[in-house]
């Protein structure tokens, strides 16, 4: 069974990538199988390294949107690319809207290590 820090990886990290194409998101919400069953309707891309995001569990701690108290804000401002569901767009064609920002975002930390485990939003 994958791990949930896994998951929070193979779901939301792309360090390697800085060049975003506007088929970024229809080729990566498949790639990292986020189209299976349904069409994920919302997800974060983050292009920093993992040591950058994985520290982000030691920087302010925040309320997460479940009222849980175990996110995290990053001090800094990092690389993204939010994916979003097309209006009209029905499974199994999964299309998305891509967008490149620069924002902080927020993470639920689990665990020991203590590491990011959900994305929750980004500032
Ligand atoms: N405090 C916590 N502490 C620990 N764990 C927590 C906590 N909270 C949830 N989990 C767990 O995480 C798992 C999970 O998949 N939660 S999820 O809300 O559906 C993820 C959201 C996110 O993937 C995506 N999104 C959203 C916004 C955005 O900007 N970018 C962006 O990518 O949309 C999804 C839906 O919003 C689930 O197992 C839940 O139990």
């Amino acid at each position: 069974k994958e791990s949930r820090a896994k998951k929070f990886q193979q779901q939301h990290m792309d360090p390697d990538t800085s060049a975003i194409s506007s088929g970024y998101c229809n080729q990566m919400m498949k790639r990292r199988n986020m189209t299976d069953g349904w069409c994920k309707p919302v997800n974060t891309f983050v292009h920093e390294p993992l040591p950058d995001v994985q520290a982000v569990c030691l920087q302010g701690n925040v309320v997460c949107k479940n009222g849980q108290p175990s996110c995290h804000q990053s001090s800094s401002r990092m690389h993204i690319t939010d994916c979003r569901l097309r209006n009209g767009s029905k499974y199994p064609k999964c299309q998305y809207q891509t967008m490149q920002k620069e924002k902080s975002i927020i993470v639920a930390c689990e665990g020991d290590p203590y590491v990011p485990v959900h994305f929750d939003a980004s500032v």
